[in-house]
């Protein structure tokens, strides 16, 4: 099976997650992207949405679903989005996409976080996947100098600027034996917006697909 077959698979079984009423958190990314057209073509209801990127409100409403702004909206059931690595305490890198920042606000507002993932993304230990980080423009050589001190090599991704307006910092060579701690480190850089390293709104559940089928996990 591809990658892509399998993503359409854990996007379909996501479907049974979907609150019956009341709001989705939907995230962003190619999987993501899957479940918002399996959420089209079974003709899934949803209430409401809110929405981690520009891409996925425009994918959204385009199939009829009323994207609410955040701020207006309390704490909520289910956030459902993919991931880049996910470790089997699940930790997850994220941010592959640019998103990292309104997923990591939305993955705050929920009860329940949901990861849809293919087998690809499941490692022993976070940090083969270049972490993503969000920064202020102005500060990006500051933030790469603290970067490099705690023994990473941040690189700019090119042409990518986020929908808050910011830049990422791609950093490579880390192997993330703590995530909590380095988390709470790279957030603490003035100049980051966000790191994509989600440990201390780490993932609820993961269900994620290989050749056999969609596993479902639940938080150790
Ligand atoms: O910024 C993007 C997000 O964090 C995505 O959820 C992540 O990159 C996984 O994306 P994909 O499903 O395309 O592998």
């Amino acid at each position: 099976m591809t990658q892509d077959e399998l993503k359409v698979m854990v996007a379909e079984e996501a479907l049974k997650y979907i609150p019956k009423d009341g709001i989705l958190g939907v995230g962003s990314g190619s999987t993501v992207v899957k479940f918002i057209e399996a959420i089209d073509r079974f003709k899934i209801k949803v209430d409401a949405a809110v929405s981690s990127s520009n891409k996925t409100t425009k994918m959204l409403q385009d199939i009829g679903i009323r994207v609410l702004d955040p701020n207006d909206v309390e704490p909520y059931g289910v956030y459902i989005d993919g991931a880049d690595e996910v470790n089997p305490a699940f930790d997850m890198i994220k941010g592959g996409g640019a998103c990292l920042t309104r997923e990591k606000i939305l993955a705050s507002m929920a009860e329940k976080f949901i990861c849809i993932v293919d087998k690809s993304k499941l490692v022993p230990t976070l940090g083969k996947f270049p972490l993503p980080v969000e920064v202020i423009p102005m500060g990006r050589e500051q933030v790469a100098r603290s970067l490099r001190a705690l023994g990473g090599n941040p690189i700019l991704r090119q042409g990518c600027i986020t929908d808050n307006g910011c830049e990422i910092l791609d950093v490579h060579d880390f192997m993330i034996e703590d995530p909590l701690a380095m988390e709470a480190k790279i957030n603490a850089i003035p100049g980051v917006v966000t790191v994509g390293l989600f440990a201390k709104r780490g993932a609820d559940m993961v269900l994620y697909a290989t050749e056999e089928g969609v596993s479902v996990k639940v938080r150790p």
